[in-house]
């Protein structure tokens, strides 16, 4: 089955009109004040109004509270809510009551323990997302362009579907894809010129590297 592929991080018309055009599946707006790629609901709303419909509109958050979940929610019109702090179980079902959107639940992962992680969320979670762990001293926990050891994913019990993040670009997301049984990938800085400058070049190369490896049937 052909994969999700979500561009993530988007700040402008051009980018996501390129992302949309081009394939993408889902897109991701980032709210978190200290990342670059971060957006302000109300352009969000306006950014995802271009793509509403056509691909899935995913908003990222990070341990936000009712008050700013209900501002995204209400400016934005996401078709997901990406959980990507230190969201306990409770506060993903609560927040999946509250606004009645699924919820994507995101793991950091640098060893095979950290896949256990997921268990009190099965059932609870939609879908899950593996990203790589941040780099000691970043402040982002998402969006730090690298990758972890994908081989762990094979550990994973076979029911859960996932998608991939964490460093992938044109030369590593086909590989990811063989390697692993996500479901689909997701990825930010891999179509960045500079971080939270998205490069239109980048995102043709990326899906021109996809739509190779599909005729290849690779
Ligand atoms: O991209 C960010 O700045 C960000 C900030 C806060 C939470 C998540 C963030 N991004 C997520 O990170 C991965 C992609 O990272 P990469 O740049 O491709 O390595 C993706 O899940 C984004 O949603």
């Amino acid at each position: 089955m052909k994969p999700d592929i979500k561009i993530c991080g988007l700040k402008t018309p051009e980018a996501v009109d390129r992302a949309v055009a081009r394939g993408a599946s889902h897109i991701g707006f980032i709210f978190f004040a200290k990342s670059p790629r971060n957006v302000e609901p109300d352009l969000a709303g306006d950014l995802a109004d271009r793509a509403r419909g056509r691909v899935k509109i995913v908003a990222v958050t990070v341990n936000a509270d009712d008050e700013e979940l209900d501002d995204i929610v209400s400016m934005v019109r996401p078709d997901i809510l990406q959980l990507h702090g230190n969201e306990s179980p409770e506060r993903v079902l609560q927040v999946k009551a509250l606004f009645g959107l699924p919820v994507m639940k995101v793991f950091s992962v640098k060893e095979a323990g950290d896949l256990d992680r997921i268990d009190p969320y099965i059932g609870i979670a939609d879908r899950f997302l593996f990203d790589a762990k941040a780099p000691a001293g970043s402040e982002l926990p998402g969006g730090n362009g690298i990758s972890f050891d994908w081989s762990l994913m094979a550990s994973l019990d076979e029911g859960v579907d996932y998608m991939l993040s964490g460093g992938l670009n044109k030369d590593n997301a086909v590989i990811a894809l063989k390697s692993t049984r996500a479901s689909g990938i997701d990825l930010s800085s891999g179509v960045e010129s500079a971080p939270g400058i998205k490069d239109l070049g980048m995102i043709d190369a990326f899906f021109d590297a996809v739509a190779e490896a599909g005729r290849k049937g690779a």
